[in-house]
């Protein structure tokens, strides 16, 4: 009897570009493939887990810290390993990788796990059409990432002209040399796209070798840059709930530097009924409020990542957030600023 050998797709991109939107969608289409997700949160709280649609017991999260920074692949093997027993009968497993990841150095250890069960079946990397040439201008390191990507979504179509977007997706079409590239608005691709994509044995689809990747293209294996090394992550959780006003006042005048931020937020009595998730990528800001999840502990838990930010002033700010106790209610209009950043038609459901 042969086994089939379940393919390991690593889902890149830049903070804030869409991947877990995409992972979303992908989950919600996927008709009867059985999809094993990996998420590398970067961050003491696993948003990222906790947004991703529940498949039970086929979801691990690795937690705080960047996957790509492992000394080696044993915590990766270690992961593969549970998600790729026979017991669970995935047909796939995606690995969604930190924004500050560095997907060539996700995609060496997929390619040197010592798992028969699985194999490498390509990378996805998702670029925020919007965001992509500040995003290279910071980053220059984005180029490198695209030529060995087997598929790019150009993400967040909706947010840039017809214009920009043939702009961007040119760019990009020239910088992904082989790599198949869509357009998307909200992640919504054709999940076909990134099951069928299982890479030749010996060859991955695009200009490098699997030994480009492996040992680098002039056979090194020299250090990676990392993004991260200048990214700095404040967590938050509060049992109290945040005053919204004041939450809007600290995002209103949030400093340039700190490019993302993503939790969920209790209003307390301001909506005693909905959690809300907030999402800032760059000067890009929005909450997704929902009914709380029976039985959940209701807290504010937010991650924030930025460069040259001061991680203990932005504690103190978040911090003073907080309700004081019933004398510190806030007023019947407090939640009219932040009702301007919900849009409901973000988040429709699939036309599938
Ligand atoms: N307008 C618009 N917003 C989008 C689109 N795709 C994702 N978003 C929003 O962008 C924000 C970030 O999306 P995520 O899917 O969390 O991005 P991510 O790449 O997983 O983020 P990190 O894990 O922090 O790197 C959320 O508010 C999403 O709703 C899109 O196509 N258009």
């Amino acid at each position: 009897m042969t086994t089939q050998q379940i393919p390991v797709v690593v889902l890149a991109g830049f903070l804030g570009a869409g991947k877990t939107t995409l992972l979303n969608h992908v989950l919600r289409s996927a008709r009867g493939t059985r999809i094993g997700v990996m998420v590398n949160d970067f961050g003491d709280i696993g948003i990222d887990a906790m947004t991703v649609a529940g498949q039970v017991g086929s979801t691990v999260s690795l937690g705080n810290g960047c996957l790509c920074c492992a000394v080696d692949a044993s915590e990766l093997d270690e992961y593969l390993e549970v998600l790729a027993r026979p017991a669970s009968r995935l047909d796939v497993i995606v690995i969604e990788a930190s924004g500050l990841a560095e997907p060539q150095e996700l995609v060496r250890m997929v390619l040197a796990s010592e798992n028969e069960r699985i194999v490498y079946g390509g990378l996805v990397q998702v670029v925020d059409a919007a965001e992509f040439s500040a995003t290279r201008q910071r980053h220059p390191e984005t180029d490198r990432h695209l030529p060995i990507a087997d598929l790019v979504v150009v993400n967040k179509a909706d947010r840039v002209s017809e214009d920009e977007l043939r702009d961007v997706h040119e760019t990009v079409r020239g910088l992904a040399g082989k790599a198949v590239v869509v357009d998307a608005r909200h992640g919504r691709i054709d999940p076909e796209l990134l099951f069928d994509r299982v890479v030749p044995e010996g060859e991955i689809e695009g200009q490098m070798s699997i030994e480009d990747i492996l040992y680098g293209e002039d056979g090194e294996d020299a250090p990676h840059a990392h993004p991260h090394a200048e990214y700095e992550t404040v967590s938050l959780a509060a049992a109290a709930p945040l005053d919204p006003r004041r939450l809007m006042a600290f995002l209103d005048s949030r400093p340039e530097g700190l490019y993302r931020i993503k939790g969920f937020v209790d209003f307390g009595a301001a909506d005693p009924a909905n959690r809300y998730t907030v999402h800032a990528v760059g000067r890009f800001l929005r909450f997704y409020p929902e009914p709380w999840p029976e039985g959940e502990e209701r807290l504010t838990q937010l991650v924030l990542i930025g460069s040259g930010v001061d991680a203990a002033g932005l504690r103190k700010e978040l911090a003073s957030c907080e309700l004081n106790g019933p004398q510190d209610a806030p007023d019947e209009h407090g939640m009219w600023g932040v009702l301007r950043y919900v849009q409901r038609t973000e988040e429709e459901p699939d036309e599938s």
